[in-house]
């Protein structure tokens, strides 16, 4: 039975949020000189203890956010911290940690002495006892380049631990991992959360989100579109798109059937976010002359723009 020491729950810092980006500006200069901007006046704070995951379809700025919270880069205008610490502080002193898609590995080392090799430059690491919480312990004597892409992105995240950090950042950390791998990292990262770490993931995947995040944020187009709890947003994309063409008249009475949660139009068609597919269609059949009729599951996209035109872009109050 491993030991594990209690963390002090912070380390004299005396902000109560783990990360604060106000109004942050990320631009990019292409190669024939033309202006792109990435993060787009993006405020989000997240509190220490909570899990984030943070959600967005590709080049969406997801990326260039973190490596402005890691200081790998420097917003153009805005502000970012991290315990009230510009980030670059906050990363010598250990507090932050990340775990990246790719690189940092010497493929001829053994995953041993990996561990061992960086615990060295970190005073007070205990390397067995990352390993062990990491669940690369038996990989040991592996070298990095037998292990599968899990195992690495394990024996990254036993790096990342080298420091006790209280802040874990994870870019699509799961990226090309089958089902198996991820669901073993998740539980080795799962675990080490429930001792009180701030961790924030960047993914694709709406299903790690639902299962190990406390609460969602997504951005696109360099700004947050939504942001709730994992069950809010897991009931907005509950139930189904029914659409239909029909008149506006008729479309208001389908709006306030029982079971309709919110209608849109586009053209001569109108969708209804509904939670009983089967009544609709009913009301829809002998109560209207409504043509080209259609069910649909909802989109993550759809679910999305529900949660933020329903006013409901949940700044969380926990
Ligand atoms: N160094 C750079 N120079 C020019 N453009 C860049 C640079 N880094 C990122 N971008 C652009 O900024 C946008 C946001 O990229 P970013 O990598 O942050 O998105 P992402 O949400 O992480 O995407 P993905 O899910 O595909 O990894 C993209 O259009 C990308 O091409």
């Amino acid at each position: 039975m491993i030991d594990y020491q209690t963390r002090p729950a912070s380390r004299g810092a005396t902000s109560p949020d783990a990360a604060v980006l106000s109004t942050v500006v990320k631009r990019f200069t292409s190669a024939k000189g033309e202006e792109f901007t990435a993060v787009n006046g993006l405020d989000l704070r997240i509190r220490r203890g909570e899990i984030v995951a943070f959600l967005g379809p590709n080049g969406a700025g997801k990326s260039t956010t973190i490596d402005m919270l890691l200081g790998l880069t420097r917003p153009d205008s805005g502000t970012v911290e991290l315990f009230g610490l510009p980030p670059q502080q906050a990363v010598r002193d250990g507090r932050v940690a990340a775990v990246l898609q790719s690189g940092g590995l010497l493929p001829d080392l053994t995953v041993g002495a990996t561990v061992h090799m960086l615990a060295s430059l970190h005073p007070a690491a205990d390397a067995e006892q990352c390993m062990h919480r990491a669940g690369v312990a038996e990989l040991r004597d592996r070298r990095v380049s037998a292990c599968s892409g899990g195992e690495q992105q394990r024996l990254r995240f036993a790096l990342a631990l080298l420091s006790d950090p209280e802040f874990l950042v994870l870019d699509e950390p799961t990226a090309g991992m089958d089902v198996s791998a991820r669901r073993e990292f998740w539980a080795a990262v799962r675990e080490d959360a429930g001792r009180g770490m701030t961790v924030m993931f960047a993914t694709h995947y709406m299903e790690e989100a639902d299962q190990f995040a406390d609460r969602v944020v997504m951005i696109d187009k360099g700004s947050v579109v939504a942001d709730g709890s994992a069950s809010s947003i897991r009931a907005a994309i509950s139930g189904r798109t029914v659409s239909a063409v029909l008149g506006l008249y008729e479309a208001e009475l389908v709006a306030r059937a029982a079971g309709v949660r919110s209608s849109t139009v586009r053209g001569e068609r109108h969708y209804f976010n509904c939670t009983d597919s089967d009544s609709l269609l009913r009301v829809l059949v002998n109560e209207t002359s409504a043509t080209g009729i259609e069910v649909a599951p909802r989109s993550l996209e759809e679910a999305f723009v529900a949660i933020t035109t329903n006013g409901r872009t949940v700044q969380k109050g926990i």
